[in-house]
Parts: C-alpha cells; structure tokens; sequence
C-alpha cells in the first residue's frame, strides 16, 4: 500500500476531510466557501478576489473538514496542481448565470483531469457545484443550463467515476445544506 493510501484511509478514520475548492475566477468559490461556516465566522464583508490561497475548517456533523480556497484567475491556475496533495474532494465552481464562459470553464477541468487521470475521481471525488443560481429566475432555463452542462461532463469524465451536481447560491445559500451533505457522502462518511 503507498503511502497516500495509508494516509488517506488514516484521515478517513480520524474523520477528516482535505477538500480543493477550484474554478473560474469571479464563479464564487469564496462566497461559497463563506456561506458553509458557520454563521458567527461568517465575513459580512465584500469577499475580494483571493490571491494565492485561504484555508479554512468546519464540521459538517462530526466530520472535520479542511476547505482550501484557491485563487481562480488565469495567472493562479498553473498553480493549481500544487493543491492536490492528500486532497479527498475537489469542488469545481462553475457560474451559471454566465454561459459565455461555459467552455472556459470545462477547458481548464479537462486539463486538469487529464494531466493526471488517476488523481480526479479515483484518489479524490468530484462535486460540480453550479453557483449563482439566484441569478437565472427562469426555472426552466436553468434546467436546461443544469441538462447542458451535465451532458458536457459526460463527456469529459470516465463512466465509472462518480460526479456529483449541486446547484446552490452562495448569496441566497439555496443548495448550500446539499453541498455540505454532497461534501461528507462524496467519502462515504454516511
Ligand atoms: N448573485 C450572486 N452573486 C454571487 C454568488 N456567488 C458569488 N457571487 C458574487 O460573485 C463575485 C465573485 O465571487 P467570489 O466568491 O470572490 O469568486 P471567486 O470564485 O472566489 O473568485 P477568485 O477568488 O478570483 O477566484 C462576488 O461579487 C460575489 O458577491 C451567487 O451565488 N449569486
Ligand atoms: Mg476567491
């Protein structure tokens, strides 16, 4: 057995949990991240752009999970890598209030999954959260964003990896109890 292995079932057994929050810069990965602590450690502040990267804890029920929160903007992305390390979940930020950046956005996660196809999906579960959703008030429409983009990721990752979709808003926090629970069932802390 490696030792990522032997650390990673460790970490499943402390009940911890190393997730990357990625995607686009400007998708919401700090409102999101923001949105999932508690609410007295909450900023009511304007949320900046991050430069480099912020960590963060919470408990979702009795698992401790550790939330790194990366820069999305073209520069930070080569940097991107250098995050993966003992990371058991990968949230990938998309804006669905903005299509036209759609194929950015699946761009830079093909490259991500295919210069190490071990890595995403096999050592470390997908959720693909759909943000903004307080932005699209047609119902309909958004489901067909939510259908399209699904299809799209079809595409991109192997059948047998497990990808899960959770739509939410990081302002109204609609979808944001889904992501907690997508969080600690995507490592079958059930
Ligand atoms: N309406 C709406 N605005 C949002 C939502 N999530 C984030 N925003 C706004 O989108 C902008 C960017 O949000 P951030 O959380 O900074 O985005 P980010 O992905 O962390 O950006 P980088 O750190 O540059 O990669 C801010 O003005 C947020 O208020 C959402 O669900 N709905
Ligand atoms: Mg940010």
């Amino acid at each position: 057995m490696g030792l990522l292995s032997i650390i990673r079932k460790q970490k499943l057994k402390d009940r911890e949990i190393r997730c990357l929050i990625l995607g686009l810069d400007n998708s919401g990965k700090s409102t999101i991240v923001n949105k999932l602590l508690p609410e007295d450690e909450q900023n009511a502040n304007d949320i900046m752009p991050t430069v480099g990267f912020q960590i963060h804890s919470l408990m979702i029920r009795d698992v401790m999970v550790s939330l790194w929160d990366v820069g999305g903007q073209r520069t930070l992305r080569p940097f991107w890598d250098n995050y993966f390390d003992k990371t058991q979940v990968m949230i990938w930020c998309i804006d669905v209030s903005l299509m036209m950046r759609l194929d950015e956005t699946l761009q830079e996660l093909s490259e991500l999954v295919n210069r190490d196809e071990n890595r995403i999906g096999y050592e470390c579960a997908v959720i693909i959260v759909l943000n903004k959703i307080d932005l699209v008030e047609n119902k309909s429409e958004l489901c067909q964003r939510y259908a399209s983009v699904e299809s799209k990721l079809k595409r991109l990752f192997k059948p047998d990896i497990r990808v899960a979709l959770v739509q939410c808003s990081g302002i109204t926090g609609e979808g944001i109890d889904n992501l907690r629970d997508g969080l600690v069932e995507a490592c079958h802390f059930t």
